[in-house]
């Protein structure tokens, strides 16, 4: 990722916010030489990027400034990026690959074809992210060791999968290719299903709180894990549940069914199916990889700390004499954990297993998760 490729690489960005921003830091760390072209409607996130040197050129609207790209980056929402493809069309090359990172597939591939853009058309979709939204959220390992899913068209061919694959690697993501109606099925049940209990849930709670305010005070970690993708914008989520809609509803009434069932667990009180129930979830979850793979982006251990009066000190002084750097630190105050309460993130994943190695060699008792 640190390896400074210097390549002439033209690439045109449409939408220069959280997805489209760390996309281009992550082309500018790698391809030091490459001009980097941006059409947003925010003129903040423009100067913000000319200023930082990530963008070479930026633009208000589309415009001949993306003639002759490598390839073309529609960053912006799932269906504002189905808007553009008429205007772009022009400025498409011979060996332009024309690319999205939209969470949904199958509306953008029914407008490439209509559009009769197939033969420049790779679909992406990089699976990690943030509940933040906007280019200042936006950094270059956003899709560090993150799976990257490529949704070709019916004929593209193996030389362009190829290269388009090549080209995520060398941004330090792990491509994937799908079939985009496999995509929208999958990311409806670990994406947009997930993000809509996780709203529902909140606003449940919102509903069902009282004047004391008790539920909103009493949320403890387990509330707070669930619940940190409610936060996440809302115009993007509502354009995604549009575009997904066949794939949301048939998720959605196959997790009602299944919640029916444990519902009629409880109620018969049936303590084996019961155990099953949540023994079965827990074995799942557990073999899950902590580190790296889809959405694991933070790269966090938590200390135990005895007494927690000065204790960071010398855990913070320990860490910058051996030059790692701490992106986060705090203490966490509900105890979520039995041990550890001391919540330490990286920036990668070697920052986090060098200060894993280096605080055990100190006894302290380090929890990843
Ligand atoms: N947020 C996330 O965690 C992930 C999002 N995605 C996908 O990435 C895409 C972008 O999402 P984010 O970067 O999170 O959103 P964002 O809100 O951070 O960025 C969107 C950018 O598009 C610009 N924009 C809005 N309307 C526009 C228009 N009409 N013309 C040109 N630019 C316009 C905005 O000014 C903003 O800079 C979406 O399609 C989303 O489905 C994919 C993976 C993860
Ligand atoms: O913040 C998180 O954990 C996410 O789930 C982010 C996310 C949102 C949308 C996507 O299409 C992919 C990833």
């Amino acid at each position: 990722m640190d390896t400074f490729l210097n390549l002439d690489i033209k690439i045109g960005f449409v939408g220069l916010g959280l997805i489209g921003g760390s996309i281009a830091k992550a082309i500018r760390k790698v391809y030091g030489n490459a001009f980097i072209n941006a059409f947003d409607i925010s003129r903040e996130s423009l100067e913000a990027a000319l200023s930082d040197k990530t963008v070479n050129h930026a633009t208000d609207k589309i415009d001949d400034s993306f003639y002759g790209c490598d390839y073309i980056f529609l960053c912006a929402s799932v269906k504002t990026n189905t808007t553009y493809l008429d205007e772009i069309k022009k400025y498409l090359t011979k060996d332009t690959i024309l690319t999205d990172v939209g969470s949904v597939k199958n509306n953008i591939h029914a407008y490439i074809q209509k559009a009769g853009l197939s033969d420049y058309f790779i679909g992406g979709h990089p699976m990690a992210g943030a509940e933040k939204s906007g280019y200042k959220n936006s950094k270059a390992h956003l899709i560090e060791n993150a799976y990257y899913v490529i949704s070709p068209e019916k004929n593209t061919s193996h030389e362009k999968i190829e290269k388009y694959s090549d080209f995520i690697k060398s941004l330090g993501a792990i491509p994937i290719v799908l079939d985009y109606r496999d995509h929208d099925h999958i990311t409806g049940t670990i994406s947009h299903l997930p993000h809509i209990i996780a709203a529902g849930l909140v606003n449940y709670v919102k509903k069902n709180d009282d004047s004391r305010e008790m539920m909103r005070t009493l949320a403890a970690g387990g509330f707070k894990d669930m619940t940190r993708i409610a936060s996440s914008s809302a115009d993007m989520w509502k354009q995604i549940c549009l575009a997904n809609k066949d794939n949301i509803l048939n998720v959605m009434d196959s997790f009602m069914d299944e919640l029916k069932d444990i519902r009629k667990i409880i109620e018969d009180s049936d303590i084996i199916k019961l155990e099953e129930f949540f023994s079965n979830a827990r074995e799942y979850r557990n073999s899950m990889p902590i580190k790296g793979g889809a959405f694991s982006k933070a790269y966090e251990i938590y200390v135990d700390l005895v007494d927690q009066a000065g204790a960071i000190a010398p855990i913070a002084t320990i860490l910058g004499i051996n030059g790692i750097n701490i992106k986060n630190i705090g203490i966490i105050n509900n105890r979520e954990f039995i041990d550890g309460v001391l919540r330490i993130e990286f920036e990668s994943e070697k920052d986090l297993d060098d200060a894993s190695k280096l605080l055990s060699s100190y006894n302290y008792k380090i929890q990843t998760r």
